[in-house]
């Protein structure tokens, strides 16, 4: 069972690593000759306690035979040094354009990862981001991408350093003494029981507080981003207390992690320098009876400590390597989800016809909720219809199954006769625009704003937008025009400006189909006067449904739609309604559209 486990856990350490180096291989002409030249470097190394043994060694070594030639041991001290110093230039120079090498071919080959996790994200269904808690994605995947990036740019070329420095320095030790070699290596399987021991200790512990760390950071999040809820209701304790309560865990969880790495560093502390201590006794004792001279046993100490500190380095490096392997486990998984439908007949150009047949549907993320039964009804080209009922009726997820958010369970969506399921979904959005009750800007200009109806527009096209919009005016009076910025970190708009910049977005666009969800929020007369105007203009020659909280707009449309728990209760004009007395004429009579 356990082996089954390791087995895994290595091919998944083998093929995440095989997945981020199918990012690299494009740009192996860098790669490559930077892996060599580590090579190189990590081998030059060597040469550091290779002279230094004979800078130590050879003095010593002389005096003991009694007839040391003073000037030819300080000449050839002279000549080792001149050749350690060249080793470690040549050294450097190659380890400069490799740690640029290294980082142009890794950070080149993350940013199209990158790019390509993004363009999936993009593209996947509504449903997904719907079951994702807020914030946890896009901190899932930077943190993944975090340690992927750390995995290809440091701990890559630390492995294969590492392990040059180790061979090397292995070989070395065992060509100056295999005994004394013989008699360090002992203390390997010790060392590596320990680390095998406590390793998963401490591994489950780190995963522990990763995702402690990862609670207390959502809390964060979610506060922050619903700020103004926190202070209206007072809230700031019970946030905080929620706060303490993550970073409490995350503190324990810590402290058991931090026993488990104590004990296990006190524990390889004590043996690899004890290890030390004994070969040197053991070595003192060869070397007072002939058995090694001095610059062998110094070559054989100064290696030492290189092959101690590669294999210390090693439990890192693997850990970062499961690390890379769980992030890259995830990041896969994200790649491999389904991306839309994207529908085989295109739907170049539709004539404005939408209905609905016999639609159900329920939130996949629900099951047990049905949200709409067996919903009919035809919206002819250039019409408008208002939909009314209840708040939970039902009218936004009809919005959504329009524009393709989601499937539906039984029935059809129609455009232009045409199944939905059938036509090219971003074809159909393309000819559609929403403008939503609460319109939110996204950082940049207002220009940028608009132009996102239809990217590319011209500046004459996006004035003309605005000005059918009713939102050219107070845009010139601002002190930047069309370059002010707005959204988060900029200029504050109100409600009714900001419903004008959606409204010219959507001219822009100039879509067949409009859904527009009225703000239920009152403006004050003139800014309502405008945005109506405004609407009136985009509204007209288009089918347009309307989720309506105003009498007027439902006076004005061509057919209304009362939805209850999902069913269509009545439909027709606002004068047929009233006469039937039914639930519109209860929603009209007690202003609950
Ligand atoms: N993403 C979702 N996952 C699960 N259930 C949902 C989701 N969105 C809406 N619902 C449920 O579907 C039902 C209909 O919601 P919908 O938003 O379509 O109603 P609505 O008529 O637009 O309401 P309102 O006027 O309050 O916006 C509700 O019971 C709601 O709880």
């Amino acid at each position: 069972m356990r082996n089954s486990g390791e087995d895994k856990k290595k091919r998944d350490i083998k093929g995440g690593l095989a997945w981020v180096l199918s990012y690299v291989r494009p740009y192996r002409h860098i790669f490559i000759p930077s892996l060599v030249a580590l090579f190189v470097t990590a081998a030059l190394s060597l040469a550091f306690p290779f002279f230094l043994k004979e800078l130590i060694g050879d003095p010593a070594d002389a005096w003991k035979d009694g007839s040391i030639d003073v000037l030819a041991t300080r000449k050839k001290a002279d000549e080792t040094i001149l050749w350690l110093v060249g080793i470690l230039a040549v050294q450097a120079f190659i380890a400069y354009w490799r740690v640029r090498g290294f980082t142009r071919a890794g950070e080149a080959a993350l940013n199209d990862l990158r790019r390509d996790l993004f363009q999936h994200l993009l593209k996947l269904p509504m449903p997904f981001f719907q079951d994702q808690r807020s914030g946890s994605l896009s901190n899932r995947i930077s943190a993944d991408l975090g340690v992927v990036r750390e995995t290809v740019l440091n701990t890559l070329p630390q492995a294969a350093r590492h392990s040059v420095v180790l061979v090397g320095s292995l070989i070395a030790i065992f060509v100056f003494s295999w005994k004394l070699s013989l008699v360090m290596l002992c203390s390997v399987p010790v060392v590596v029981l320990a680390v095998a021991i406590s390793g998963r200790k401490v591994r489950k512990h780190s995963r522990e507080a990763q995702d402690a760390l990862a609670e207390s950071g959502m809390v964060m999040e979610e506060s922050v981003q619903g700020i103004a809820d926190v202070k209206a209701f007072s809230n700031e304790s019970f946030e905080k207390t929620r706060y303490d309560r993550a970073l409490d865990r995350f503190f324990d969880v810590t402290l058991k992690g931090a026993n488990a790495r104590a004990a296990f560093l006190s524990f390889v502390i004590f043996a690899m320098f004890g290890t030390i201590g004994g070969v040197a006794w053991y070595g003192s004792h060869m070397l007072a009876g002939g058995g090694i001279d001095q610059k062998d046993f110094t070559g054989f100490i100064l290696f030492s400590v290189f092959v101690g500190a590669s294999l210390g380095t090693m439990p890192e490096i693997i850990s970062q390597f499961q690390a890379m392997s769980g992030a890259t486990e995830r990041l896969r998984e994200l790649m491999a989800e389904r991306s839309e439908r994207s529908g085989r007949l295109s739907a170049a150009k539709l004539g404005g016809a939408l209905a609905f047949d016999n639609v159900s549907f329920r939130y996949p993320s629900r099951p047990d909720a049905p949200v709409l039964h067996e919903l009919s009804f035809i919206a002819e080209p250039g019409k408008r219809i208002a939909l009314v009922g209840p708040s939970g009726a039902g009218k936004s997820t009809v919005f959504s199954l329009i524009l393709g958010f989601h499937e539906p369970e039984s029935g059809r969506v129609l455009f232009d006769e045409s199944n939905a399921a059938d036509l090219e979904l971003a074809a159909i959005r393309k000819q559609i625009a929403v403008v939503p009750q609460e319109v939110m800007l996204f950082g940049g200009s207002i220009r940028e704003n608009i132009e996102y109806g239809r990217p590319g527009a011209s500046a004459e096209d996006i004035e003309a937008a605005a000005k059918q919009a009713n939102a050219h005016e107070f845009i010139s009076k601002l002190p930047e025009g069309y370059d002010t910025l707005v959204g988060p970190r900029g200029v504050k708009l109100s409600g009714g400006q900001r419903q004008r910049i959606a409204i010219a977005r959507a001219i822009l666009a100039d879509p067949r189909i409009l859904l527009l969800d009225e703000a239920t929020s009152a403006l004050d007369t003139e800014s309502e006067r405008l945005v109506n105007e405004a609407l009136e203009r985009l509204m007209t020659g288009r089918t347009s449904l309307v989720i309506a909280h105003r009498l007027s707009t439902v006076r004005d449309a061509d057919t209304i739609l009362v939805l209850n728990h999902g069913k269509l209760v009545e439909s027709g004009t606002h004068d047929q309604l009233i006469a039937k007395q039914g639930t519109y004429h209860l929603l009209a009579e007690t202003q609950l559209l």
